[in-house]
């Protein structure tokens, strides 16, 4: 193919475009760990041995997606407060559970686009792909819809109590 083509000049800008979001996100992200792991260098790696090690494994992922993804932390936070607020406000143990569960789906899903992002830069790598863009865009709409549900049941679970316990509303509403 021609890159000098008239009919490519959009190509290469949306690579360009997608090349320098990629550079500025490497700049505010930790690369992933490169130092040794279990006495392996990161080039190598080994199937679990046990349980503990599965865990072990899982628990690198979750604090890979703290350090290096914005929206991950950000979620964590709100769910903290959201569950905190609902222990504040003596939910029921179903309402406190149904929280829980939102924020666990939100954290999760966003565990899975992290995952889904970089399989696709591994393929790609800093490539324009069409196939990458819908990837990507659908794994964070993915997100998304997670995250708004999540918003509406602690607004609809939360809120009611929370009038009453501030006064603004004396019927028996929420908990
Ligand atoms: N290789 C690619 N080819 C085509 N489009 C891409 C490619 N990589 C990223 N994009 C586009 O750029 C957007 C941002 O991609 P990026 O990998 O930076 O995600 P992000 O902004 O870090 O997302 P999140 O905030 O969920 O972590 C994608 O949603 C997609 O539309």
């Amino acid at each position: 193919m021609n890159l000098n083509e008239p009919s490519v000049a959009p190509l290469q800008a949306r690579l360009l475009s997608v090349s320098q979001h990629r550079s500025a996100k490497m700049n505010t992200a930790p690369e992933p760990p490169v130092s040794s792991h279990n006495g392996r260098s990161s080039s190598s790696w080994t199937v679990a041995s046990n349980l503990l090690v599965s865990f072990q494994y899982a628990w690198t992922g979750i604090t890979y997606a703290y350090k290096t993804q914005r929206n991950f932390r950000i979620h964590t936070v709100i769910g903290t407060l959201a569950i905190g607020l609902g222990f504040f406000l003596h939910l029921s143990s179903v309402k406190l559970a149904v929280i829980g569960l939102t924020i666990a789906a939100v954290m999760a899903m966003e565990l899975l686009n992290t995952a889904i992002e970089s399989v696709v830069d591994l393929t790609v790598g800093q490539s324009y792909h069409e196939l990458a863009k819908i990837a990507k865009d659908c794994a964070a709409g993915a997100v998304l819809i997670f995250a708004i549900a999540a918003l509406l049941v602690a607004m609809m679970l939360l809120i009611p109590p929370l009038l009453v316990q501030l006064g603004l509303v004396t019927v028996g509403v929420g908990t």
